[in-house]
């Protein structure tokens, strides 16, 4: 599905759409926060932001956001990282509709994770989750390249939900790295008293 040049991706309800190999698979449909996981997976955590920022939002996601057209919203981007290496891109956007009282911690994250405030803060509703894969030509793919590198035919799998807090609203997609395939849970963390 092509929309000028740009490739947009089609999101399915269910992650068995994408036929993804069986890790990437259980990462894709991890439960509850992504951050934690990877946290459990890592001797060294690290969320590294690569901007946040006003731009427009990509065409496929401003339905999803409730936009009838793609227009300009807060982007922010970021590279999870798990002991120095790349496991996740973040991409995040909201509404500029959406007010500091509806998210009143997003405009200051900074490199702490956008999951360690969605998850523990009660008003938090999450939506349906949607999954695709992320092919050259989508503007992710793109961007994914610009940092990491990688072949023109490298297949990205990515999911994506919205969460809702009030009258505000964002849309986080998670484009998977070949990395995370390589992770094993961390060693129990020594207790030094
Ligand atoms: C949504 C979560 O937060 C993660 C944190 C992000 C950020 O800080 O921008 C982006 C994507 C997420 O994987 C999560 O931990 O599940």
């Amino acid at each position: 599905m092509r929309s000028g040049s740009l490739r947009q991706a089609a999101w399915q309800p269910h992650a068995g759409a994408v036929r993804a190999p069986a890790t990437m698979h259980d990462w894709l449909t991890t439960e509850g926060s992504l951050t934690a996981r990877l946290i459990a997976h890592s001797e060294r955590f690290r969320v590294r932001r690569l901007h946040q920022k006003s731009a427009m939002c990509l065409a496929d996601e401003a339905r999803a956001i409730g936009l009838p057209r793609p227009e300009r919203v807060w982007e922010r981007e970021v590279l999870l990282e798990c002991d120095g290496k790349p496991a996740v891109f973040g991409h995040t956007v909201v509404p500029t509709s959406c007010t500091a009282s509806d998210w009143p911690l997003f405009s200051a994250l900074g490199e702490r994770s956008l999951g360690t405030t969605l998850f523990y803060d009660p008003l938090v509703r999450r939506g349906q989750l949607e999954f695709a894969r992320i092919r050259a030509g989508h503007p992710l793919f793109a961007r994914v390249r610009a940092v990491i590198g990688g072949a023109d035919d490298t297949i990205y799998y990515a999911r994506r939900c919205v969460y809702r807090r009030h009258q505000g609203l964002l849309l986080v997609t998670e484009v998977f790295l070949p990395e995370v395939l390589k992770l094993q849970p961390a060693k129990p963390k020594q207790n030094t008293k």
